[in-house]
């Protein structure tokens, strides 16, 4: 099979697949929570019911007429509305069900539940945790440790942190922990290192993919690049809009810096250092529309490619992102990862657990031991991770 050409776009069709269980049960399960967790009137209830019906049973349908991005929904959409949603592709069908989450429960309408976050309760949840708690405490440690050592936990830090990921872990049972003694799949963790030597004016766009646990660690990466000259400037990317259940948005920056902030010991010199960061201009929130775009990044707009292409490194967090990356196709797993993202306008990492079944860039060794040991469910079960740098 040629690799560039004719790997299969994923559908959700397939019983038993990944992508058909995120719709015909991730999907409803996530309804339900949302319902549960908001004392929503019967406009909204309706509209979530229906949201389930359609979503499970029926055809997908426009947003409504007066929706501020309805007519970019119906372009993005020409080729799938009416169609079932397990027919059209999987990364469209995934996100637009995100974007009719937030219609039904009057997210951009005027009214009372304009703005109003549907994960946020979940969110908020995250970063109280008794573990969450521990990572911070452990921060106090690892100061002590040498540079080096720090920065590859920091940098592991954030890597692991894409396991703590809403969605993913209501299904899955998987309680978000740690699997960092896990080897990593591919791990281009040096070529990184080597693309930020200290000193120079390194501008560094973090593409954020979690809120809460994910976000926390990523902030305390970005906080040892900017103090040990890794970079000069650092542009997060986060959502628009919430998205993909936890996916970071400006609202949970901001939440997370103050938590950051109130923390003790060395958490709460960090924290205290990123709030100044942003007020410098040293650390930049950028929610960008096209984050929340059905598309590979092969598609992204001019602006945005400008952007990634002034960065001395763009860093991919997550799954979705690498989706996007590479491309919502079932690739051979030992396809090429600088092929693959050769279209990026600069160097660019992807910093991910696996939770999808898309995989590029596996020496050959490497997937024949991985599905002798585990089938294919290293594919998705989120015990798995990776490096990859281009
Ligand atoms: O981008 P993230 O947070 O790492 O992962 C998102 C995810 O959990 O959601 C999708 C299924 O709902 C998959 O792409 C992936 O497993």
């Amino acid at each position: 099979m040629s690799e560039t050409v004719d790997a299969p776009v994923i559908l959700s069709n397939e019983p038993g697949s990944f992508a058909w269980g995120v719709l015909t049960e991730r999907h409803p399960a996530l309804i339900q929570r949302v319902r549960d967790a908001f004392p929503y009137g019967p406009e909204q209830r309706r509209a979530l019911d229906a949201l389930l019906k359609e979503s499970t049973e029926g055809a997908i349908e426009p947003l409504r007429q007066d929706a501020p991005d309805h007519d970019q929904w119906n372009a993005w959409g020409r080729d799938y509305l009416g169609r079932s949603w397990l027919d059209v592709p999987f990364l469209w069908s995934e996100s637009y069900f995100y974007r009719k989450l937030l219609e039904a429960v009057g997210y951009f309408e005027a009214g009372p539940w304009q703005g109003i976050d549907p994960f946020r309760p979940f969110k908020q949840a995250e970063l109280r945790t008794e573990e969450a708690e521990a990572e911070l405490a452990a921060l106090d440690l690892l100061a002590l440790k040498p540079v080096d050592d720090q920065a590859q936990a920091l940098l592991h830090g954030s890597l692991w942190g894409n396991r703590a990921d809403l969605g993913f872990r209501m299904v899955s049972g998987n309680n978000g922990e740690s699997s960092s003694d896990t080897p990593l799949v591919a791990d281009d963790s040096e070529v990184l290192w080597s693309l930020l030597p200290a000193g120079r004016p390194n501008t560094v766009c973090l593409v954020a993919d979690n809120a809460g646990r994910e976000l926390v660690p990523d902030l305390l990466l970005i906080d040892h690049l900017l103090g040990h000259q890794h970079a000069e400037r650092v542009v997060l990317h986060v959502k628009p809009y919430p998205y993909y259940v936890s996916d970071a948005t400006t609202s949970d920056v901001i939440e997370c810096l103050r938590h950051l902030k109130q923390a003790d010991g060395v958490a709460g010199v960090v924290g205290t250092r990123l709030w100044a960061a942003v007020g410098r201009g040293r650390l930049t929130v950028r929610a960008h529309a096209f984050s929340c775009a059905p598309l590979p990044y092969a598609e992204m707009p001019d602006d945005l490619r400008q952007e990634f292409a002034d960065a001395t490194l763009t860093i991919m967090k997550g799954d979705l992102n690498y989706r996007r990356l590479v491309g919502d196709h079932l690739w051979p797993a030992t396809a090429s990862f600088a092929k693959r993202t050769e279209y990026f306008p600069g160097p660019v990492a992807a910093l991910r657990t696996l939770k999808s079944d898309v995989i590029v860039g596996l020496d050959k060794r490497t997937e024949e031991l991985l599905v002798a040991a585990h089938d294919q469910r290293w594919r998705t079960s989120g015990t798995h991770a990776l490096i990859q740098v281009r």
